[in-house]
């Protein structure tokens, strides 16, 4: 160990968009940062898949090896990166890392969503930390506001644009046109996209940083497993034009919200992610191309707003670099900071429990009391209808219906049975409503 001469040796596993960051981040700002740190920072080594692909950074000579578990287990290795991505190796080498005494920072969001506590006991048992900032919205501070910042009040709602590449490509269609293939792959050579985009359309991605700011916001323990996902696959360029007609935009929305209990039970929590239309005067209508926003709803503090880049090599290595500061200046201090917070162990709620709103586009038969016979199926299911308009004529007739707040059983429900209604042609467009007031 290099703690005797105060020198902290640092190993970055990966070096591919964030690690060529940190790498290249940790070089430049050596001075910097060993003034910050109290101590220097050096870095000693760069676990990579294959000595000779092409990297963004020059990585000196010697420090390169494709051996990450005898680079972790180093005696001379204090602080430990962690941006190879999924679930193994990655999990497996910051377990070793912990127990062979070195603190860690990760940027993975995949792997704390789905067995975060492991990481957290094995942390505790070492006595070491472990920092994850870069995990949910990149550059954004989001996670240190929730843990520490926030740590005396009652968040009651976090809402948010966390995931880059999504919002990307959802961007890209509203204001250019663009096809969903084009506006991915700009996404993908920007370095905004996973190793498998899949993480990214389908919602996995955004289902793991929802999962890990309810598990903060709420003081609970909350899986990627608990979460209500729905990527934007099956959003068309039809949802989008139909959101432009209501003056809105798509967008792929996270949301952690608590819920009271029933009959003055225990509150609970509900967290889903999926694609939703909000007003063009909504504030994260604004959030454009790779950027992320997330607002939190808090008892005492009222709305906070954190807004930035999401995504991206250098964004996401500036949290990376953040938290070893942080981690560092822990270690030489002899400390560590504060550790999983689960104490409130709230349920999860299901998704048929969440309550939302739905826009609905109907393609009817043109005829007298179809209006009234599709108010009665909303009628029949308890949805109270916030507006309806009449669009075409004949064979286009189609009725676009907003619903107010209802259970999203209710609402499902209710599309099901139009479905089965003679007058109904088709159902063309379904989407949750959010950021209207009620
Ligand atoms: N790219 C972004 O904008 C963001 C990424 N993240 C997270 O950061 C992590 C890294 O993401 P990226 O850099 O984008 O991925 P990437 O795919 O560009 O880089 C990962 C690197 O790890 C290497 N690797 C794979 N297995 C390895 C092994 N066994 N030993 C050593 N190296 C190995 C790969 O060859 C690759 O170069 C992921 O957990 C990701 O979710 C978080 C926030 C933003
Ligand atoms: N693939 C992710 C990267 C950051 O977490 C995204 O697009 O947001
Ligand atoms: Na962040």
């Amino acid at each position: 160990m290099k703690e005797s001469d105060k020198s902290l040796g640092v190993a970055v596993l990966g070096c591919g968009s964030v690690g060529s960051q940190v790498v290249r981040l940790l070089q430049e700002q050596a001075g910097d940062l060993a003034a910050r740190v109290g101590a220097p920072v050096e870095l000693v080594g760069v676990a990579v898949r294959r000595l000779d692909a092409a990297r963004e950074v020059e990585v000196p000579e010697g420090l390169l090896t494709t051996d990450a578990a005898a680079l972790v287990a180093r005696d001379d290795v204090d602080l430990v990166v962690e941006v190879i991505g999924g679930i193994e190796p990655a999990r497996g080498l910051i377990l070793s890392a912990l127990e062979h005494g070195a603190s860690v920072v990760t940027a993975n969001k995949a792997l704390l969503a789905e067995d975060g506590p492991t990481l957290f006991e094995a942390a505790e048992k070492a006595g070491r930390d472990i920092y994850y900032e870069a995990a949910v919205a990149g550059a954004i501070p989001i996670l240190r506001p929730l843990r520490e910042s926030l740590a005396g009040d009652t968040v009651t709602r976090v809402l948010g644009i966390v995931n880059g590449t999504t919002n990307f490509i959802l961007d890209k269609m509203d204001t250019s046109g663009a096809g969903f293939g084009d506006a991915l792959q700009e996404a993908q050579d920007l370095g905004y996209a996973e190793a498998d985009p899949t993480a990214d359309v389908e919602g996995f991605d955004a289902a793991a940083k929802a999962a890990i700011l309810a598990s903060l916001a709420f003081h609970s323990r909350v899986t990627a497993s608990d979460v209500h996902r729905e990527g934007i696959s099956e959003v068309t360029a039809a949802d989008v034009a139909s959101a432009r007609d209501m003056d809105s935009v798509v967008k792929l929305l996270a949301i952690c919200e608590l819920r009271p209990g029933a009959d003055g039970g225990e509150d609970a929590v509900a967290v889903r992610v999926h694609p939703a239309m909000i007003p063009r005067s909504h504030p994260l209508a604004s959030v454009r191309e790779a950027y992320n926003a997330v607002f939190v709803e808090s008892e005492a503090a009222g709305q906070l707003m954190f807004y930035g880049p999401g995504a991206g090599g250098s964004p996401t290595a500036s949290a990376v670099l953040g938290d070893l500061v942080t981690v560092a200046r822990n270690r030489l201090a002899g400390t560590r900071g504060a550790g999983e917070s689960a104490y409130a162990a709230r349920a999860v709620l299901s998704m048929g429990e969440s309550r939302t709103r739905y826009h609905v586009a109907i393609d009817v038969d043109d005829r007298a009391g179809v209006l009234a016979t599709v108010a009665l199926a909303f009628a029949e299911h308890d949805v109270s209808i916030q507006t309806v308009r009449q669009e075409g004529r004949g064979d286009d007739a189609q009725l676009v219906v907003v619903s107010h707040e209802a259970t999203d059983a209710q609402l499902s429900a209710t599309v099901a049975h139009l479905r089965t209604m003679d007058i109904v042609r088709d159902v063309t467009s379904v989407m949750r409503v959010e950021g209207v007031a009620e």
